[in-house]
């Protein structure tokens, strides 16, 4: 299991990268669940990074749209991969269903790689996740909204979790889970064994509004190493075989 660590400027990038994060995720947390950045400031870190950590994957968010939105998350989706980010993250949020398939059938034909994230407050729709499975996406994420709700775990049961890492694995993706994690869930995110994981709140002093503390991020990443070594290689072998260049 990878982490997966969400920052808003060059400084917290290189000091999560320098830090052992595997992915770093462009964001602005104090705009929400996937608080989008300007592209200015995307493309300052992205060139920082490429600098100094050229093979680290990264991924940058669009902001929080509904999911009928879809002129303002096609030029958003558009200025974002622009930016030079491996990944554009972009958010599936509740509601109606016909705009949610709407969303992924026109992602699915982005000319970005585009990550859908499925936001988990009120659950995982397993049709929802079965039509993105079906999609060539690179990958699929869960994550919450209201970070003040309590953490994913509050939100999905495990059973539903361990389903929506099944079946996003068996359609040849990778899959990550987020959403309000702190150290203390890693046991249980082990045994569901995503790809990754992603971080904020967890990697912050404060709230997951402030600013990015290498000593939280370090922590998360030793209780991470621990748990790697428990579990099994095949997993990552697996991961391995999808994005062979992230590995
Ligand atoms: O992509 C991951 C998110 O930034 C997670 O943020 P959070 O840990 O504060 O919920």
């Amino acid at each position: 299991m990878r982490l997966l660590a969400s920052v808003r400027d060059r400084g917290e990038a290189l000091a999560a990268a320098s830090g052992g994060a595997d992915f770093i995720d462009l964001k602005e947390p104090s705009d929400g669940a996937l608080g989008g950045l300007p592209p200015a400031r995307i493309r300052e870190i992205v060139a920082a990074l490429r600098d100094a950590h050229p093979a680290l994957p990264l991924s940058a968010t669009i902001g929080d749209h509904p999911a009928d939105a879809a002129d303002e998350i096609d030029a958003r989706v558009d200025a974002v991969g622009a930016c030079g980010v491996d990944y554009v993250k972009v958010g599936v949020a509740g509601g109606d269903t016909r705009a949610q398939r709407a969303l992924l059938a026109r992602l699915a034909d982005s000319p970005w790689a585009v990550v859908p994230v499925f936001i988990a407050d009120r659950g995982l729709d397993p049709a929802l996740v079965e039509a993105a499975c079906e999609l060539p996406f690179p990958a699929l994420m869960a994550d919450t909204e209201d970070k003040r709700a309590g953490s994913l775990f509050d939100c999905v049961s495990e059973a539903a979790l361990a389903a929506f890492v099944e079946r996003v694995r068996g359609a040849g993706k990778l899959v990550g889970l987020s959403g309000a994690l702190r150290e203390h869930h890693l046991p249980r995110l082990a045994l569901l064994a995503p790809d990754f994981a992603g971080f904020r709140g967890a990697l912050c002093h404060g709230p997951r509004t402030g600013v990015l503390d290498p000593d939280a991020l370090r922590s998360v990443r030793r209780a991470l190493h621990r748990l790697s070594a428990r579990h099994s290689p095949c997993i990552d072998e697996g991961a391995r075989r999808i994005a062979p260049s992230l590995f």
